[in-house]
């Protein structure tokens, strides 16, 4: 058959994993209306105080809907699978502009942000049709010395790269292994060992940078915009400058009364900057920590993009975010979100996955909306959409020709004139970004939300998941930023949840219902904390006064409830060993599930509703990516750093220890008095609890490492619940 007349791109159906999630689905829905039959009946019914009774209906009213919304994602999960040998030559392959977002030097040090900017420039791509923008929201000359430098070194690493093939094309962990790739001649092991020299001294000049510069983020200063060419990076020699991408600092003007939008601020500004320079119609986006692990990405993200049966509506192609820093089987802290990526599976069998900020390749053309625009728009209306440069707007009807020459920022005073106008930080103000043009600023996930508008706008998306990682980041490392972390981001998911986006309403009207399933899930997920605090406090409460909250041992619906416990114990069992994960993930994410519950999810929802009710801002607090060697160490050894905020691990001891009380002061005189019968699964929760959650107990009592719970939170959380406890066993009938 002819090259041009086979497939790009396949897919196929996970048969297994949809006949177990749908026969899941059917027994464990049976089970759940069978439990909600005997709370229905039973509170009418009851002698004692109906209080508890309610809110353990409302628990599992709760889980019981997030179930329901989870089950849209498992319907229907779909494998991707790309044939790049078929696209056509490099001659008619269209640009890709990359974006690169850095924010903090001190947070995200430069050695690895710029190892991520040269493993983009180094993608198995035509050099003369890549462009790399590099957004520094810190404004710092650290970085935009330090670009300067990895352009000079990415001189002869690029060559090198292509010259033996080499797959790790990110220079950092290329030296940290062992050759691989190359030939086995003495050219090779002579030119690596250059190569190694010229990364060493790379690696030097960045530490004189940061011992010469400030290493801190400005919050105050003028638009910076710079091509970096041999003029400015220190006399490397020029001669092989069509092999290099084109490569532009940018940093936006930032001023401490303007509102700049985050991330999503500064991703506009790069859309804006790219659309006068290079203007490529896919744009490739990558956090600063988020390296390139497979050279070719680039290729295999345009076997959809390229597809003609898919292209017309397919606005990006997602591929997972996998973590470099993340043991498996290790995952203490359950970086690696494989919950997320599951529901990506079952995303691509329907209109398409979500953004994830990292790791895809969108659309230039779905960012700019112009699909909304009429096309007989006059020009008031298209500067009300795009703002007042007209050069940019010229930009957007130029079907991806640049307005300038490449190069052209160096001598061009207009051209340098116009980028400064367009990285101020006023330009935004009364037009359309934002809010339908480019990433939207509504919520502090403006990855999902702007995922969400493209698909209720009618786009769609695929996700891609290679057996080889194509992107490679770095993950939380310590419990700390973890919650801290998880609490942006769910606080960011609960603004949309509370909003008129809310996806059960406006996301319902604009597409599929089991897609907008989805994305309601996922906005709804921080309201898990109710559930959890009512099912690690009320029957443990409950039981130290005597108080029965389940069907007795003899009763059927006893059956019921340990189905349903048992049920979906297995299912996520399940769920995890099909991802290759062992059963040490599974009770890892059942840990995190919870403490996450308690805190994260908590905080979330309580300052969403500040949010909406006006009395807090909403920020984005960027995560360091410092590797700090002691909470390196202890996550090796797979254990848990307990230095996270006081507030946090004061909540989560105080309730291990209540759970603790609980089991060991009731369990007994349970016993002893032969109620037995109607207080077994009653007992079993707290002790579910103390057994998963033992590693709290450890780090209150047994550890005298640096990563131990505090004394001081230790003691506070003993008297919380020790109060707490006393109080409902004084109450026991
Ligand atoms: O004002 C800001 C804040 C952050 N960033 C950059 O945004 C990226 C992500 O920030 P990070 O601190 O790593 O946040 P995470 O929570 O790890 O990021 C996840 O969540 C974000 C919000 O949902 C997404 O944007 C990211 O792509 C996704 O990886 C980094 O490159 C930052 O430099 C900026 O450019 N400007
Ligand atoms: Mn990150």
């Amino acid at each position: 058959m002819e090259k041009s007349s086979l497939p790009l791109n396949e897919w196929q159906s996970m048969k297994t994993q949809r006949a177990i999630n749908r026969l899941h689905s059917f027994i464990h829905g049976a089970a759940l209306s069978a439990l909600f039959y005997y709370r229905s009946t039973s509170i009418a019914k009851t002698s004692s105080p109906i209080l508890p009774h309610l809110l353990i209906f409302t628990a599992e009213l709760t889980l019981s809907c997030i179930w329901l919304l989870s089950q849209a994602s498992l319907w229907n999960p779909v494998a991707r699978t790309v044939y790049p040998e078929r696209l056509p030559g490099d001659d008619h392959l269209p640009c890709v502009d990359v974006f690169v977002c850095t924010a903090d030097p001190a947070k995200e040090p430069s050695l690895e942000v710029m190892n991520t900017v040269i493993s983009a420039m180094a993608l198995d791509y035509p050099p003369n049709k890549l462009h790399l923008y590099v957004s520094d929201d810190g404004g710092s000359l650290v970085t935009l010395r330090a670009l300067r430098r990895a352009r000079g070194f990415a001189k002869v690493w690029i060559p090198f790269c292509r010259k033996y093939r080499v797959k790790d094309r990110c220079p950092g962990v290329y030296f940290l292994r062992e050759v691989v790739g190359g030939g086995s001649d003495d050219h090779f092991f002579v030119e690596k060992k250059a190569i190694e020299k010229a990364y060493e001294d790379f690696k030097n000049s960045l530490c004189k940078i940061i011992a010469e510069e400030d290493v801190k983020a400005s919050r105050d200063h003028s638009p910076i915009i710079e091509v970096i060419s041999d003029a400015n990076s220190n006399g490397t020699d020029s001669s092989n400058d069509d092999e290099m991408p084109l490569v532009v600092y940018v940093a936006r003007e930032k001023r401490p009364s303007r509102p700049h939008n985050f991330k999503a601020g500064a991703l506009n500004v790069l859309l804006r900057v790219s659309g006068m320079m290079s203007n490529s119609p896919y744009i490739l986006s990558l956090d600063c920590d988020m390296y390139c692990n497979d050279p070719t990405s680039a290729r295999q993200a345009m076997c959809f993009h390229l597809d003609p049966k898919l292209s017309r509506n397919l606005a990006f192609v997602q591929f997972p975010q996998i973590f470099h820093n993340i043991r498996r089987n290790h995952d203490i802290y359950d970086g690696a979100l494989r919950f997320i990526w599951t529901k990506w599976d079952g995303l691509n069998g329907l209109i398409g996955p979500g953004l994830t900020g990292t790791a895809f390749y969108i659309k230039r053309e779905a960012l700019y909306g112009i699909r909304k625009l009429q096309p007989n728009a006059n020009p008031n209306q298209v500067k009300e959409y795009y703002g007042s440069s007209n050069d940019f707007i010229k930009s957007i009807s130029k079907i991806y020709r640049p307005n300038y020459p490449t190069n052209a920022l160096l001598t061009d005073e207009a051209l340098k004139k116009e980028v400064q106008l367009l990285a101020s930080c006023s330009y935004d103000n009364g037009t359309k970004w934002g809010q339908e043009v480019g990433y939207r600023y509504f919520a502090v996930v403006e990855d999902y939300f702007t995922g969400f508008n493209l698909h209720c706008e009618g786009w769609n998306s695929v996700y891609l998941n290679p057996s080889r990682p194509c992107f490679l980041g770095s993950s939380p490392m310590s419990l700390g930023d973890t919650l801290v972390q998880n609490t942006r981001w769910f606080l960011g998911l609960s603004q949309v949840a509370l909003s008129k986006y809310s996806p059960l309403v406006y996301g319902a009207l604009r597409m599929s219902v089991l897609q907008s399933m989805v994305y309601a899930e996922l906005a709804y997920y921080a309201i898990y904390f109710l559930p959890v605090y009512i099912l690690a406090l009320v029957p443990q409460l409950c039981l130290l006064a005597g108080v029965p909250l389940y069907p007795e041992v003899s009763s059927p619906f006893f059956v019921v409830f340990v189905f349903i416990f048992v049920s979906s114990q297995l299912k996520h069992a399940q769920e995890v060993t099909a991802s290759g994960d062992s059963l040490t993930t599974w009770a890892n994410e059942q840990r995190v599930w919870v403490m996450k519950s308690l805190t994260s999810y908590f905080f979330a929802s309580v300052n969403a509703i500040l949010e909406k009710i006006g009395l807090t801002k909403a920020t984005f607090v960027p995560t360091s990516k410092v590797m700090d060697d002691q909470v390196a160490k202890l996550y090796q050894m797979g254990k848990y750093d307990f230095q996270a905020p006081p507030l946090f691990m004061v909540i989560l001891c105080t309730l291990y220890m209540v759970n603790l009380a609980s089991f060991v002061v009731r369990f007994g005189r349970v016993l002893q008095n032969g109620r037995m019968n109607e207080m077994v699964m009653q007992a079993f929760l707290p002790l579910f609890g103390v057994v998963m959650h033992y590693p709290l107990m450890e780090g209150m009592v047994l550890r005298k490492d640096g990563g131990r719970v505090s004394p001081s939170v230790s003691i506070l959380s003993i008297v919380i619940s020790s109060i707490v406890s006393a109080f409902a066993a004084l109450i026991a009938r």
